[in-house]
């Protein structure tokens, strides 16, 4: 939802209140919502001056303003200039937050979803977005805007009159949800699963359930907790939210309220009869995997919980389509014939992996006759990484995977443990792959390319629809 002067989200009046800045600026000058990137700056936007890892903000202040920027928030010690568009604060960050917190204050007729886990955050966050639609406006993270500079950002441009907003929210170390479902302050909380993922972080699963549970702490008083039913950390998950007073709502294939019922698991999608506690409901959802049914549960359990319309969002689930780097399917039409793409370059983890490969297994051999997997590090595992990783072979031999092109030291611990006749190429790095992998395959293939986002598989996919569509039957 796009914001501009016309529509404003603030007043220069109302961010110094939040800041507790100063400013020369007239109070009631109208600011639309809040940018931290000049890059993407829109005239009539707010920019905040973020000190990151790599850049100081400040640096864009001025290039901001000339763009049109309604005001900054800096820093007290930045340089004299346009006083009555700079607001001045003792530190953006903790500003950020204030105007996180403001923005969700304002908002108290809301429905507050907040959503954790450690694979299917995203996805779950859109189609959440998708699913409470036909029941009113929502407001959910742009892309993935989960972190501590993306959640006080998304509160912060939340508008006032909406019926539901939608969180996501992430981390790699322990305390982080913690601070974020704090600002946030969610009636209801879901935790898609919880899974090996930055293991190398943590003591063990068991601690990574811990801290996905942080997210029950901000839960508003009467909030509900839905959690995956079916994952082995459920009780300690549940024994958390009991903690914080949440009532509990499982999803699952299990006894669980939201219970999944039957699910035809197709190449583009799935049809799935899941009762959703107490009320049956039949639908199509547009996007493939099991894993993305069980977490359409949860969608439909938070939207049941909402008092939202169910009917109509579990219709709405029709039109979801896998994004680009998490499952974004493309066929082309070739000379030779038809080979399918598909994109899950985004990250990689045992879980996400395992769904993927089942996922390439779904496709008909008459549609495509052979499955292809292109297969890079998955990172941030620790010292159970190459276990993790010579495991998957039992997951390729399970979805029929004909062949395997590894890059990566961990991944060639997996290739070295595949049968000859299902080894395809192996190379140390990505980029190194490249020429082997798209020389060897062609029509007839079905090719999913996955990995960690630092095992850069993008350039893979790119370089595969670079030759395939020039072999395209409009090339
Ligand atoms: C701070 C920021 O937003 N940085 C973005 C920026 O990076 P850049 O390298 O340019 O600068 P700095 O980070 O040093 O920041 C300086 C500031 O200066 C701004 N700026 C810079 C140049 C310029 O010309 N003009 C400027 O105004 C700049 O915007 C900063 O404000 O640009 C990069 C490229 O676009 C962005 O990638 C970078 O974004 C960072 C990484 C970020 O975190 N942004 C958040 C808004 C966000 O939420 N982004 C999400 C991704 C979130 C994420 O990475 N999450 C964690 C948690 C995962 C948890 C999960 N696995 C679990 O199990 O729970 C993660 O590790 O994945 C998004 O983009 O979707
Ligand atoms: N329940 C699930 N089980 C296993 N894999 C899943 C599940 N849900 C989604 N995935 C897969 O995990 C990958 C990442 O999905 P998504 O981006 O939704 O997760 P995320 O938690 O937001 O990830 P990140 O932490 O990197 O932002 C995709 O490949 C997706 O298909
Ligand atoms: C972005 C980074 N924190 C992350 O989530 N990495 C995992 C390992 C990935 O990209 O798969």
């Amino acid at each position: 939802m796009r914001r501009n002067l016309a529509d404003p989200l603030w007043t220069i009046g109302e961010i110094v209140a939040a800041t507790g800045g100063k400013s020369l600026g007239e109070g009631n000058a109208r600011v639309g919502s809040f940018s931290i990137d000049s890059r993407s700056l829109e005239p009539g936007q707010g920019f905040i001056a973020i000190r990151g890892p790599n850049r100081d903000g400040h640096g864009y202040v001025i290039p901001a303003l000339e763009g049109g920027a309604a005001c900054a928030v800096v820093n007290d010690t930045f340089p004299s200039g346009d006083e009555e568009r700079l607001v001045r604060v003792a530190d953006t960050f903790v500003a950020l937050n204030d105007l996180g917190r403001a923005g969700r204050a304002r908002v108290e007729r809301a429905v507050i979803i907040g959503v954790t886990g450690s694979v299917g955050k995203t996805g779950t966050k859109e189609a959440l977005r998708l699913a409470l639609s036909p029941s009113g406006t929502v407001h959910a993270s742009s892309k993935s805007f989960n972190n501590h500079w993306g959640v006080p950002l998304t509160l912060a441009n939340m508008p006032r009159a909406i019926g539901f907003g939608v969180f996501e929210i992430g981390m790699n170390h322990a305390a982080e949800i913690d601070g974020l479902t704090r600002l946030v302050r969610p009636h209801i909380a879901i935790v898609t699963t919880v899974a090996p993922v930055h293991l190398g972080f943590f003591r063990s699963v068991e601690a990574i359930a811990d801290a996905k549970a942080e997210i029950f702490r901000g839960l508003e008083p009467g909030g509900t907790a839905i959690i995956n039913r079916d994952n082995p950390h459920f009780e300690r998950l549940a024994g958390h939210a009991r903690e914080h007073g949440a009532a509990i709502v499982g999803f699952g294939e299990t006894s669980a309220e939201a219970r999944l019922l039957s699910a035809a698991l197709g190449p583009d999608g799935s049809t799935i009869r899941a009762d959703i506690l107490g009320e049956i409901v039949d639908y199509r959802l547009g996007a493939p995997g099991h894993h993305l049914v069980l977490n359409s549960l949860a969608v439909l359990a938070a939207v049941r919980v909402a008092g939202a319309d169910l009917k109509a969002a579990a219709a709405a689930l029709g039109a979801i389509q896998a994004q680009a780097g998490r499952g974004q399917r493309q066929i082309i039409e070739t000379k030779g014939g038809p080979v399918a793409v598909v994109d899950e370059s985004y990250n990689a983890n045992p879980a996400s992996m395992r769904a993927a490969l089942a996922t390439l297994g779904l496709t008909p051999r008459d549609a495509f006759s052979r499955r292809v997997a292109v297969l890079g590090d998955m990172l941030e595992l620790g010292a159970e990484g190459p276990r993790l990783h010579r495991e998957l072979a039992e997951a390729v031999d399970g979805a029929g995977v004909d062949v395997v092109f590894a890059c990566g030291e961990l991944m060639g611990g997996l290739y070295a443990a595949l049968p000859t006749s299902r080894q395809g190429a192996y190379a140390e790095t990505a980029e190194a792959l490249q020429s082997k992998l798209v020389d060897a395959v062609g029509p007839g293939d079905v090719i999913m390319v996955k990995g960690s986002l630092g095992s850069r598989m993008a350039p893979l996919v790119e370089a595969l629809k670079r030759r395939f569509e020039a072999e395209s039957m409009s090339a």
